[in-house]
């Protein structure tokens, strides 16, 4: 089975988590695109009242493709699931997230959900966190350089992400950069996530310690389902 047939099993595979009535906290990247498509479906089918809070311009545009009405944050009272994918997974289901740069917003919304869903393919399972992927820092324009050395006393190298089709680098969504940080090794992922956070200028980062609930792996054998 190739990778985009995995990353739809899983997100079909999350279908069964939604009910009527919810609000779902919406993700971002290829394998969410999927949900997405396929929770527009059922919503159509079944007649559904449920709204999503979009994680980015990329799940709001998606969202409104699909047909799935949008709310935003404050417009709603709780989030009852978020459905997201995620870059790296480690065995206790901490997470890297942000290869698309939307970390901050996803990281705001599924805090807040009631049960954090996540969808990977078994590519994305690691022993230990920045095994294979950066983690990506979201920060204040102005404080960039000043962070990127400040992140070196961590054994870390950190790097401004380079936008692919404009010149110079990528501005989020928040209109802030990133840097992809690559640490020698991550020993406590909630301690480095905290660590990061403190450093002023940075606005988010990637770790996502003890918040998925239930990670769902697609493997060619099928799902494998996570919990925490
Ligand atoms: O900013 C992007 C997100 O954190 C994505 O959810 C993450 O990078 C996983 O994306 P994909 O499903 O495309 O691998």
């Amino acid at each position: 089975m190739d990778l985009e047939e995995l990353k739809k099993t899983v997100a079909r595979e999350a279908l069964s988590f939604v009910e009527d009535d919810m609000v779902i906290g919406l993700g971002t990247g290829s394998t969410t695109s999927y949900f997405l498509k396929f929770l527009g479906e059922r919503i159509r089918e079944e007649e559904l009242e449920i709204y999503g809070v979009p994680t980015s311009y990329q799940s709001r545009l998606l969202a409104l493709e699909y047909g799935i009405p949008i709310r935003a944050l404050d417009e709603v009272d709780a989030i009852d699931i978020a459905v997201d994918g995620a870059d790296e997974v480690d065995p206790q289901l901490n997470l890297i997230k942000g290869r698309g740069a939307a970390l901050t917003m996803e990281k705001i919304i599924e805090y807040r959900a009631g049960t954090f869903i996540v969808l990977v393919d078994e590519s994305k399972l690691v022993n230990r966190l920045g095994e294979k992927m950066p983690v990506p820092v979201e920060v204040i324009p102005a404080a960039w350089r000043a962070i990127a050395e400040e992140i070196e006393v961590f054994n870390a190298r950190a790097e401004l992400r380079m936008a692919a089709k404009k010149d110079g680098p990528v501005i989020t969504d928040n209109g802030n950069f990133i840097l992809d940080v690559k640490f020698e090794r991550i020993d406590d992922p909630l301690d480095m996530e905290i660590e990061l956070k403190t450093i002023p200028g940075v606005v988010e980062n990637g770790i996502f310690a003890d918040i998925a609930d239930i990670v769902l792996v697609g493997t060619p054998q099928g799902v494998r389902k996570l919990e925490r």
